[in-house]
């Protein structure tokens, strides 16, 4: 079954709709973002979801420090590190027990694990920003636990899965209205889409 992470969520309804809906993972967006949240609005959504479901911190560009303390406050169980991190950064997150996911676009290393982290995010080279790309190019390309993001919809997602044959499928605007405002019908038909293609 194709994994599924529903990312940017910032209210306790959206974070029940995607838990009922069956999501696998559901991200708090903690860096610049029309989706920014604090770590202490993180922890009160956190709360809501149940230990079967990953919760994960979404950073771009802070320093490992930085990461860290909004991963404490926010206790989240997964930091997702985007921009082009060196190695040592995933190394000094390691002793937090926590999972590690690295964001690259395609042009990175491909190779899930190539960082010591624990998934790997192949995504638009602007994330977050609803664009989709050749999501076929990194068909054979990317290996072990590797997510799919950048420009997925309900309406594409299918289409997505079968051009790239990811692990998993990540999304955040493709189930919005506007930047920052989920819809709960758009979580719920992301989701169905994504159970019955894969
Ligand atoms: O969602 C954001 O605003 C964001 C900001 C900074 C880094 C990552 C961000 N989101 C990630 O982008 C992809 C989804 O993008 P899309 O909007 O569906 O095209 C996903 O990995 C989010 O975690």
């Amino acid at each position: 079954m194709v994994y599924v992470k529903i990312c940017g969520l910032s209210e306790p309804e959206h974070v029940t709709t995607a838990v009922e809906a069956g999501a696998d993972a559901i991200g708090f967006v903690m860096t610049r973002s029309p989706r920014r949240i604090a770590p202490e609005r993180a922890a009160e959504l956190a709360a809501l979801v149940p230990d079967h479901v990953l919760t994960v911190g979404v950073f771009r560009g802070e320093d490992p420090d930085t990461v860290r303390a909004a991963a404490l406050a926010s206790g989240v169980r997964a930091i997702q590190l985007h921009g082009r991190h060196p190695h040592g950064d995933f190394t000094a997150l390691k002793d937090l027990g926590l999972r590690l996911i690295r964001a690259v676009d395609a042009e990175a290393d491909l190779r899930c694990g190539a960082y010591d982290e624990d998934l790997l995010l192949v995504d638009a080279p602007h994330a977050g920003s609803g664009q989709a790309w050749d999501w076929a190019a990194v068909r054979g390309r990317a290996s072990g636990q590797w997510l799919l993001a950048g420009g997925l919809t309900p309406a594409n997602v299918a289409e997505a899965i079968a051009a790239a044959a990811p692990w998993g499928v990540d999304v955040s605007s493709g189930v919005e209205t506007a930047p920052g405002v989920k819809d709960p019908a758009l979580i719920r038909a992301f989701l169905e889409t994504v159970r019955r293609a894969g």
